[in-house]
């Protein structure tokens, strides 16, 4: 088979040693991301197996058309809207997709909770730049008393999506000693309550009551854009957001308005836009955000992970096993 791996924009695959399942295919890999359906489907003329890395390439019905010998999708992860499985199975294509581990995202989304509570970038640099600022940072641009760091314990923690990633996020906050709250779907805040966790009593309380806040929402028409800058004005000066879960779940500039008037106090972003992020782009400047390049599912365990169970899929495929296809009883015959 021809298998084509899209958007490895890390050149990881051909280093991971699952990739020897793929010994005797014809595979190509391209690390760089292209959106627009004719450079696409030249990519993909000849291609009958086709691997996903997240939600970068949006698989329309277009491009699937364009498509002649496709047979077989198969993302890393969890299928999101960016795929038409709908036309994927009119066309007679079989749609795969994986597991993530949430332990995974949620150990990074801690890293920047705690990096960005206690200063680490900061301190970091000022100790590399020479200067043992042991008392504080001090810096002209930063607001008073933000040098000196906040510890987690008794701050209270506030969790939107309290799914796989979110109840994650729960357990590691209770082990902090932090009080954690959920806002959500009456079903998220009813699983909280039942799991000993406090349900916010309101949108606005929530936000004005987290000391950190993060963001664990699927990125769905109805939760694009939810959160408004009016939301994030309620947060406290001293307060953190975090989002490891989609850019677009905020509204357009929310985030970096709300920065600038200092309502939060910090960000910690692992995802946006744009990606790769655009160099220039306001949250690289505020000196009250940190930001990590979509690392978030990024561990050598776990692409191995990802990548093995992808890999097995389409050897289930090339010998004419279509269980793992989530579409498998809605495939047109025209295909095989
Ligand atoms: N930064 C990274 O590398 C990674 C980011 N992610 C992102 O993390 C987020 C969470 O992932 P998982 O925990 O695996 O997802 P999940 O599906 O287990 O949980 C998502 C939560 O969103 C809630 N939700 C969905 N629609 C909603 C709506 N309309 N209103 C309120 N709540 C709604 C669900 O009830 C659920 O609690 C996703 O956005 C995912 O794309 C996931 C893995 C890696
Ligand atoms: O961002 C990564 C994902 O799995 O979602």
């Amino acid at each position: 088979m021809q298998i084509t791996v899209l958007d490895d924009y890390q050149d990881a695959v051909r280093k991971l040693d699952c990739a020897q399942q793929l010994d005797g295919h014809d595979l190509k890999i391209f690390n760089n991301t292209v959106k627009g359906v004719g450079q696409l489907s030249v990519r993909l003329r000849d291609t009958q197996a086709l691997v996903l890395i997240r939600d970068r390439t949006v698989l329309s019905r277009q491009l699937l058309e364009k498509c002649p010998k496709l047979q077989l999708v198969v993302q890393t992860g969890r299928i999101g809207p960016h795929v038409d499985v709908q036309a994927c199975s009119d066309l007679g294509i079989a749609v795969a997709d994986g597991q993530t581990d949430p332990g995974v995202t949620a150990e990074l989304t801690w890293a920047l909770v705690l990096a960005a509570m206690r200063r680490l970038p900061q301190y970091v640099a000022s100790l590399k730049h020479g200067a043992w600022q042991q008392a504080g940072l001090k810096s002209q641009s930063m607001p008073p008393n933000f040098g000196l760091g906040q510890r987690l314990a008794g701050k209270t923690l506030g969790i939107w999506g309290y799914g796989r990633i979110g109840q994650r996020i729960a357990r590691y906050g209770q082990a902090f000693d932090m009080r954690v709250q959920v806002w959500g779907s009456e079903a998220s805040r009813t699983r909280a309550a039942e799991q000993g966790l406090l349900a916010a009593e309101s949108r606005e309380a929530f936000f004005a009551t987290s000391d950190v806040l993060s963001l664990h929402l699927r990125l769905t028409d109805a939760t694009r854009h939810l959160i408004t800058l009016a939301d994030l004005s309620l947060m406290q000066p001293t307060s953190l957001l975090v989002n490891t879960a989609r850019p677009d779940l905020l509204a357009p500039d929310a985030l970096v308005a709300a920065l600038n008037r200092g309502r939060p106090g910090l960000a910690a972003v692992d995802v946006f836009e744009a990606e790769p992020i655009l160099q220039g782009h306001p949250l690289l400047r505020l000196e009250n955000a940190i930001c990590t390049p979509h690392i978030g599912f990024v561990e050598q365990d776990h692409y191995e992970q990802m990548f093995a169970q992808a890999f097995q899929t389409i050897a289930q495929f090339a010998a004419g096993d279509l269980s793992a296809a989530i579409n498998a009883g809605d495939l047109s015959p025209r295909r095989p």
